[in-house]
């Protein structure tokens, strides 16, 4: 059995794909694979695993319709023609659950970092703009017992309410498609509205997948409905907020603050004026960048792997 890799996984990954005597060809290259390369490299292949970005739609899954499974190195799978690869009789697997932690740790340093424009201040430094200590025009503001609302209560959310309740004995509101029983016994979160969310948030978190529903749903006219002082952060996915709004909220001062590790596009151009505002925070879509949770994610990806090319159902299967 053959298996392309479109980019890096952990090590732990690629030596149990040889454990299971599954043949593994491996896109190398800094840049990322063109979805002509991409089609090339899966013609004698039998299962996938795609890293990053790369669009696996109708036209990709049409051109590799022999491939038995695709395993993606993501929870997300908004890059993914789920509809045509179940007509295509494709399996999709991804990796739930095991960068939960990770990524609402990211959510957590983006809000600790806006909070206090330590981004902003780090650069300071590096450009010699420290020259001695005096009360700083930068001030901060705190977190601590303030509210966070959560729009998208589902694992990574989960994980970054209950890191905020028990470590900033912050109040707990979420908006979602459903109601979280867990969170609401857990840790008391409180179900609201998507207005009631806007108006009420200190710390907005967004952490819905990207469908059509939540495609650009903040813009300038929901920012609007944000406190003043209110802190916006994306660790979902970049087409979720309209940039352009946001700069634009950042600029006119109606939101206090945002904290991105996802952008739109990505990676983000080094003269978005998003990167010299001082209350904002970016990263380079890192949420689930530890060795630990990397680890754990290349062993899901094996198993889905094993698994879809045996034609057995995936255990995370989309
Ligand atoms: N930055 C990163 O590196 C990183 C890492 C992991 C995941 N992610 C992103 O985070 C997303 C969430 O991951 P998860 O594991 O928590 O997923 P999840 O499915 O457990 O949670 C998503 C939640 O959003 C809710 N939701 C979906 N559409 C909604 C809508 N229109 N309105 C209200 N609620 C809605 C769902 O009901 C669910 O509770 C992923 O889809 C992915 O895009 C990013
Ligand atoms: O969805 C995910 O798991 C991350 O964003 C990595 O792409």
């Amino acid at each position: 059995m053959k298996v392309f890799i479109s980019g890096n996984i952990a090590p732990i990954g690629l030596k149990q794909l040889e454990d299971n005597n599954i043949s593994i060809t491996q896109w190398k290259e800094e840049r990322q694979i063109t979805a002509e390369e991409l089609v090339q490299a899966c013609k004698d292949k039998d299962g996938l695993i795609s890293v990053g970005p790369n669009r696996i739609d109708a036209a990709f899954l049409n051109a590799c319709k022999h491939l038995k499974v695709i395993a993606l190195h993501s929870v997300g799978f908004d890059q993914v023609d789920i509809t045509e690869a179940k007509k295509l009789n494709i399996a999709i697997g991804n990796t739930p659950g095991v960068l939960s932690s990770a990524t609402a740790d990211t959510a957590f340093l983006l809000m600790l970092a806006v909070s206090r424009k330590a981004f902003y201040l780090h650069k300071k430094i590096i450009n010699g703009g420290w020259k001695n200590y005096e009360p700083t025009p930068e001030l901060g503001i705190e977190i601590n017992g303030k509210t966070l609302g959560i729009f998208g209560l589902g694992k990574i959310g989960l994980e970054l309410a209950k890191k905020c309740a028990a470590a900033y004995q912050m109040k707990i509101i979420y908006h979602n498609r459903s109601r979280n029983q867990e969170a609401e016994k857990e840790i008391g979160a409180e179900y609201v509205s998507f207005e009631e969310l806007l108006a009420q948030s200190d710390v907005l978190s967004v952490h819905t997948a990207l469908t059509a529903e939540t495609k650009d749903k903040f813009t300038l006219e929901v920012f609007d409905k944000m406190k003043p002082n209110a802190i916006f952060i994306n660790t979902a996915r970049g087409g979720i907020h309209n940039e352009k709004d946001l700069i634009k909220a950042l600029e006119d001062k109606v939101i206090w603050g945002a904290g991105l590790d996802v952008t739109n596009p990505e990676p983000m151009d080094k003269s978005n004026p998003l990167l010299s505002m001082e209350s904002v925070a970016v990263l380079p879509h890192i949420g689930s960048a530890t060795e630990e949770t990397r680890d754990a994610m290349a062993k899901l990806i094996v198993e889905n792997i094993v698994a879809g090319l045996k034609g057995e159902k995936l255990p995370y299967q989309v």
